[in-house]
This record gives C-alpha cells, structure tokens and sequence, in this order.
C-alpha cells in the first residue's frame, strides 16, 4: 500500500512577522529550521522512495532539512510551482493584524481560510487547487498507487487544498482547516489510491 507524508514548511521569518507570503521567497526562520529537524526525528524509521516540492525556498530548505535527518538525500526529489503557497496578491508583505484591523477580522478570516473567495489580486483556494490537483493525480497519484512511499513539502494553503480533496471536506469544513507548520502528516491509502487514514506524527 502507498503512503505519503504531507509537511508544511518550517516556521518562516514573514511567519515570524505575521505578515502575508504567498510566492513571496522569504526564508525558513532559525525557529523553522528547528521544526524541520524536529520533523524529521519523528520520521526516523521511514523510508521515501520519492519527494515533491514548490519551487520556494521554504518549503525546498525544510525538505533538505528532514532528509538530511533521515540520511535520504539521495531519493529523486520533483520540484514544481505548481505545489506553491496561494498567492497572496496585493496583500503580500502586509502585516496581518494590520489588515484585519484594517479590513476587520472576519474579512480577513474569509480572505485566509473560504474556499472561492480571492485575496485582492491574489489566488483564491478554488484557484490553488485548480493547480495542485492535477498536478497531484498526474506525478504523485500514480507513485501511490504503484505502493510508494512519497514525502510532499509544501505551504499551508497548497496542502489545505490537497487535504480538502483527500478528506472531501465541504467549503464549509475547509473555512476551519489549518495546516501546522514543520508537522508531518502521514496518509496511509489503499491500492486504488483512496485514502485509508491520516493522522500527525
Ligand atoms: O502565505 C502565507 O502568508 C502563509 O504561508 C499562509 O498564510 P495563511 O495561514 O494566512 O493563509
């Protein structure tokens, strides 16, 4: 059976400063190289046969980080934009509490967390997806289901919209679905591909 490992970045230094990233190429903060190592001590006893990863440092340093722990440097690693964080648009580099007080809280919240409501000039969940999901059937699927072991390093929102699909959760459920940062998620699936169980290390 095919098993993936899902894990957001490290902690990054805009994190740090609460501000808004999107394709932002900000760095993993000294915090965030802590929780990629911290990450891959709780992978140890794990072994990847391939890697995915966006095309921005965070995300690239964080997986460097964790299979330099497990001592797998050497697997083939994929990088692609399309794994990218959401973009963020015209509020990248803007302090978030800033904007919520601002624009208020509740329209933050719904820039943050809706499904198919865009940021201003920035991309809407619907919209990530719409790049993460194909990408996802056509290179990282069939791994899967040929019973591999996939390590995937990605952003908060490009992973909340793999999860949203692997879990079939409603816009609804998605408004509360957060992704913690440097936390490994590990799926478990079946030989179709379908998703068995999930659970954090
Ligand atoms: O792009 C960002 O600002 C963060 O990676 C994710 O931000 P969010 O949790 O506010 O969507």
């Amino acid at each position: 059976m095919g098993m993936a490992v899902l894990i957001r970045h490290g902690e990054s230094q805009w994190n740090l400063e609460n501000r808004f990233t999107g394709w932002v190429d900000v760095p993993l903060s000294p915090r965030g190289e802590e929780e990629a190592k911290k990450a891959g001590a709780k992978l140890k006893g794990y072994r990847f046969d391939v890697a995915f990863v966006s095309a921005l440092k965070r995300a690239q340093d964080t997986l460097a980080i964790v299979l330099r722990e497990l001592n797998q440097t050497d697997i083939p690693t994929y990088q692609d934009q399309a794994l990218n964080e959401r973009h963020y648009g015209d509020l990248q580099g803007l302090n978030k509490a800033e904007t919520a007080q601002k624009f208020g809280e509740q329209q933050v919240k719904i820039w943050r967390r809706s499904f198919d409501i865009k940021p201003p000039g920035g991309e809407s969940l619907k919209d990530t997806a719409e790049r993460v999901l194909p990408y996802y059937e056509a290179n990282i699927k069939p791994h899967i289901v040929a019973g591999r072991s996939v390590i995937i390093a990605a952003h908060g929102n490009s992973l909340r919209a793999l999860v949203m699909h692997l879990d079939r959760l409603t816009p609804e459920q998605v408004l509360e679905l957060n992704i913690p940062t440097g936390a490994p998620l590990l799926y478990e699936f079946d030989s179709a591909g379908v998703p068995l169980a999930h659970r954090y290390l």
